[in-house]
């Protein structure tokens, strides 16, 4: 059965009935997303096995963006975050590509690059063309590091070699480009890095320091782009005035980094969701919005033939489904069948749609009536937690200080003390 993400009112059902509702929408049975739920996600010995003196474990809510159609799919998209309005932002952009096919991506492929330093060449330009001359050598060495991603039809594809001058004296930087099909990559691509840099120290005749990979992940990039109703969006006014804020963004490195924050708070919570690297992740789609010299936006918004509104986004995406710790988290593992995703790539398309719809519905909010009616009505809530509120208090506490347009925790104090009866001067 085809999945169907347009649920409607997810709001103002509980935490149960959602988890019902989503699993019904995805067609799965609710059990397979048991996983999803803190008592039955990670456990202490399970993350004593994931990384060093752990004495804890700290939750995140997960919560399911609607409405997304991406390449022709519904899907129903978990998203790992603290902070509030991000997955109703999303659901709400979604909702307004709905009409107009949802979301559409393209990948450049799953290529991540390592890179080997070699420090002290006395010719490093012949010493280039020494190791250019040795590619199908190096190439040979490093794959046979890695039997299973060549089986799986990955591996070194190419080699590259510059000539870098620096202030510690010219050096030459060898690049690996691998494909690592399912895989974030990075472990993958650092072995091989490590394995043939004994071999390119000798060509070089010198020595090697740093075998790394990049996270600026240039040969993996994930596109997507969505037309977004311009009488959903609010009218022929918005659609100009979000054309104006991108085009701000595109030019001003200040607006830059906000706008880019705003399509990161949906890839982050995907990537996070999912067990994968946010770092990496981070630093990849921060380094691409430098890459033409100064920082700019990630995306761009314009007005189509018909008037409504188009989002274009380009993204490095080095996510993974094996690896790390994807398989390794069962809430990671329970947030991937949600999704239904078979690929690095579909997964990397689900999260760059995520970023583009929460960058369109900032811009809009922000362009149409500014950020704070939408986002601090549900911040309320964290507030009235914040001041004390019990959960059973929390909505009539966030309720009286949205009403009374004082959004701060001293006053959701004082109208709590009211609430219990103890009233105190205002
Ligand atoms: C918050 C909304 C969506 C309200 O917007 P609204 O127009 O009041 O929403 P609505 O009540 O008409 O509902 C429309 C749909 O939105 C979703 N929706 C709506 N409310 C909820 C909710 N409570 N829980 C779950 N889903 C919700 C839901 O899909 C709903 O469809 P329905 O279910 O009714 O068929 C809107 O004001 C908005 O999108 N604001 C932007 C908020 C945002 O961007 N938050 C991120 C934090 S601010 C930031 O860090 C980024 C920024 C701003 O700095 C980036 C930048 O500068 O560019
Ligand atoms: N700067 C950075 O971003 C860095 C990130 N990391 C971490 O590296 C981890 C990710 O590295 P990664 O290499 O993905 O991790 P893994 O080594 O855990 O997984 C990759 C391995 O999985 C195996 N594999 C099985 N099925 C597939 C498939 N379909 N496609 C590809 N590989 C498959 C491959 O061979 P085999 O089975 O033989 O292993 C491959 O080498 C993350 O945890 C990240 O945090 C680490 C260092 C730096």
């Amino acid at each position: 059965m085809p999945i169907n993400s347009r649920i409607r009112g997810l709001r103002d059902r509980t935490p149960d009935e959602r988890l019902g509702l989503v699993a019904e929408g995805a067609g799965l049975d609710v059990d397979a997303l048991s996983a999803l739920r803190t008592e039955s996600g990670l456990t202490l010995d399970q993350a004593n096995h994931m990384i060093e003196n752990v004495v804890g474990l700290m939750s995140i809510p997960v919560g399911v963006a609607a409405n997304f159609t991406i390449d022709g799919v519904d899907r129903l998209i978990p998203m790992a975050t603290e902070e509030p309005s991000v997955v109703a932002a999303a659901s709400n952009a979604a909702r307004m590509a709905r009409g107009h096919g949802g979301f559409r991506t393209s990948s450049s492929g799953d290529i991540m690059i390592a890179q080997i330093q070699v420090l002290d060449a006395v010719d490093p330009f012949a010493t280039r063309l020494r190791l250019l001359e040795a590619s199908d050598e190096l190439r040979a060495l490093a794959n046979e590091q890695d039997p299973m991603l060549v089986s799986l039809g990955g591996g070194v594809l190419d080699v590259s070699v510059r000539v870098l001058p620096t202030r510690a004296g010219t050096q030459v930087i060898v690049h690996l480009h691998v494909d690592v099909r399912d895989a974030m990559g990075a472990n993958a691509v650092n072995t091989m890095a490590e394995a043939i840099a004994p071999r390119i120290a000798e060509i070089a005749q010198t020595r090697t320091l740093l075998r790394i990979l990049t996270n600026k992940a240039e040969l993996r990039l994930t596109r997507t782009r969505g037309v977004f109703d311009a009488e959903l969006l609010g009218g022929a006014q918005v659609v100009d005035d979000i054309v104006a804020a991108s085009a701000f963004a595109e030019a001003d490195p200040y607006r830059a980094a906000t706008h880019n924050k705003g399509i990161m708070n949906g890839i982050t919570a995907v990537v996070l969701a999912t067990g994968n690297d946010t770092r990496a992740v981070e630093a990849g789609c921060h380094s691409h919005a430098g890459r033409n010299g100064q920082y700019s936006a990630l995306s761009q918004f314009e007005k189509d033939v018909d008037g409504n509104l188009v989002g274009s986004l380009e993204v490095p995406l080095a996510v993974g489904l094996v690896g790390g710790a994807t398989r390794a988290h069962p809430t990671a593992q329970a947030a991937i069948r949600l999704l239904g995703v078979d690929t690095a790539r579909e997964l990397a398309a689900v999260i760059a749609a995520v970023g583009l719809a929460q960058n369109l519905a900032a811009c809009r909010a922000l362009a149409a009536e500014g950020i704070q009616r939408g986002h601090m009505t549900l911040h309320a809530r964290t507030v009235a937690a914040s001041a004390g509120a019990t959960v059973d208090e929390i909505g009539a506490v966030a309720a009286r200080i949205v009403a009374d347009r004082r959004i701060r925790v001293e006053y959701a104090r004082e109208v709590l003390s009211e609430l219990r009866g103890k009233r105190t001067p205002a």
